[in-house]
């Protein structure tokens, strides 16, 4: 009994020492910013700053973004956070971000982002790594979207729309709602496929395309998921050894075959195409230095989750918003028969350039629904912020809350208003360059931009030429954004009805 009574005094001594050093553990790392002179916001035992990531109740953007109003009440600059213990810095001022970003670019190369090149050679894309090895690939890759490759591309691009049109007007002629979320999925999984692949990835015709089945699996944010990664960017070196992966297996077993066996074709069979796919096999056999299959299969997979998800969550939300502003809709309507007037009614790449009003449509819809509504930048060197005693030491997470300052009331009044003349020459001229992020900024902005905003504008074009939208009841409004997608996207479907724009009916834009 004696015996018995001293073990468990034991067992619960050492809890109680464990719980002691576990919680003098946490109290110690929070006073991290304290220590150098930042202020921080107020972190709770276990996940710091964070919310708990079994329980999110909003996005990843709107969590971050009222850590920035915090700060932007209390009247800070920037502030100091924390992911579990690990400290994270919150950029708020706009100079301090431009900083961040291209001035002192060369402290912030990486974006802290795990990959695993050896056990998962699909995670080492562009996106994802870092370094002396970002630099090299972003070179060799920076020529593959210049406008005259991109004009080359345009054709392939435009000889999806037939597919895209055909949905519509099935859901025209039986007066069904369409799914546009799901309408504008296919069509960029055909388009990237078709870009990025030089395959037919049959998405309108094939319900459960394997494209856009895996495609969608490898943007989904599962917690568990979600933890791996948290603790794999915390600690890379440990999860490297460990051999964690940041893409599911049956994702990567998918596309590397794919890449595999689409090059081994075209070097058996002697073909080539006008492709981003082409300009990796050129690559690879120019040196055998240059490329290897694997990272050539991981710059495809990274085009194509790139190419797909962004462009249509752009195009759905562009099209809803339009779908709730008739006289918007009836605008960029107008703009776009008299532009294709000119070039005999084709959607050609100059007709698309002179669009300067679809632009701002499409600029409007991605600053309210920016696609990654935050950003990230590892520090890779002490990075003194300028005119303050701070040191951002090597290590340290920085994070860009775009969707946040995207919705600032002093760069944007009445954020929640739908209104493209916040775009017009005037008005982004009078605004802070990086009050716009949705391609991000300095030298690690979006390499697809041309294409993204091409393929978007290709899309939005045919589809306001031949039909009128509005949104149909089914919808649930207001809009909730999904908690557990990488990229912004709509909690449920988003279901518009589209009807046929006759010959010579178009309405003359009022504003
Ligand atoms: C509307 C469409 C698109 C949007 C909104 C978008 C947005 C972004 C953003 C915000 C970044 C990070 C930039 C930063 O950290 O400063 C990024 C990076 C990237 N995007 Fe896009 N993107 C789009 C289309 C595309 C397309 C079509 C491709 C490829 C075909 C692509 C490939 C990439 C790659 C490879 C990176 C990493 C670049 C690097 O780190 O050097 N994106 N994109």
């Amino acid at each position: 009994m004696v015996l018995f009574n001293c073990g468990c005094c034991n067992i619960v001594a050492a809890l109680i020492t464990l719980v002691v050093v576990v919680v003098a553990y946490f109290k110690w790392s929070f006073q991290y910013w304290k220590r150098r002179n930042l202020p921080n916001l107020k972190p709770t035992i276990p996940w710091g700053t964070s919310t708990d990531p079994f329980k999110p109740d909003v996005y990843v953007g709107l969590q971050v973004k009222r850590l920035y109003d915090e700060m932007k009440v209390k009247g800070w600059k920037h502030g100091g956070l924390f992911s579990i213990t690990s400290p994270t810095y919150l950029v708020v001022d706009l100079d301090y971000l431009k900083n961040i970003m291209a001035k002192d670019f060369q402290y912030f190369v990486d974006r802290g982002f795990y990959y695993n090149e050896k056990d998962d050679p699909l995670s080492a894309h562009l996106f994802a790594i870092g370094g002396q090895k970002w630099r090299n690939l972003r070179t060799k890759f920076t020529p593959t979207f210049t406008s005259g490759k991109m004009k080359m591309m345009f054709q392939t691009l435009v000889d999806c729309l037939p597919n895209l049109l055909g949905k519509i007007e099935s859901g025209c002629d039986t007066q069904t709602p369409i799914d546009i979320k799901e309408v504008l999925g296919c069509f960029t999984t055909d388009v990237i496929g078709s870009c990025a692949f030089g395959l037919d990835c049959n998405t309108f015709k094939e319900e459960n395309s394997p494209f856009r089945e895996y495609g969608r699996k490898a943007l989904q944010v599962q917690p568990l998921l979600m933890l791996r990664l948290v603790f794999a960017m915390l600690c890379p070196n440990v999860a490297k050894r460990l051999g964690v992966t940041a893409v599911p297996k049956d994702v990567s077993g998918f596309f590397m075959k794919v890449v595999k066996d689409t090059i081994h074709y075209r070097e058996t069979n002697k073909v080539s195409r006008n492709d981003f796919l082409q300009i990796l096999i050129d690559l690879k056999n120019q040196d055998s230095n240059a490329l290897t299959i694997e990272e050539a299969a991981a710059q495809c997979f990274v085009f194509f989750l790139g190419g797909f998800e962004t462009s249509s969550t752009v195009m759905t939300f562009a099209l809803y918003e339009l779908a709730r502003n008739p006289h918007l809709q009836e605008k960029v309507r107008h703009e776009i028969n008299t532009v294709l007037d000119k070039h005999d009614g084709k959607i050609t790449y100059e007709a698309i350039q002179e669009m300067k009003y679809m632009d701002q449509v499409i600029n409007e819809a991605l600053r309210m629904y920016p696609p990654l509504s935050i950003l990230t930048r590892k520090c890779v060197k002490n990075y003194k912020v300028p005119d303050e005693d701070v040191i951002i030491e090597e290590g340290v997470l920085v994070i860009i809350p775009v969707l946040a300052i995207h919705y600032d009331e002093n760069y944007y009044p009445e954020p929640e208003k739908f209104d493209p003349e916040r775009f017009c020459d005037d008005n982004k001229k009078a605004r802070h360059q990086y009050a716009h992020l949705p391609f991000g900024e300095g030298p690690r902005l979006c390499i697809g931009v041309r294409f993204g905003m091409m393929q978007t504008k290709v899309g939005l074009t045919t589809l306001l030429k031949h039909y009128r939208f509005t949104v149909n009841g089914k919808t649930q409004e207001p809009l909730k954004m999904k908690v557990d997608s990488m990229i912004t996207a709509a909690e449920g479907e988003i279901w518009l009805n589209a009807e046929k724009v006759k010959i010579g009916e178009e309405i003359i834009a009022s504003e």
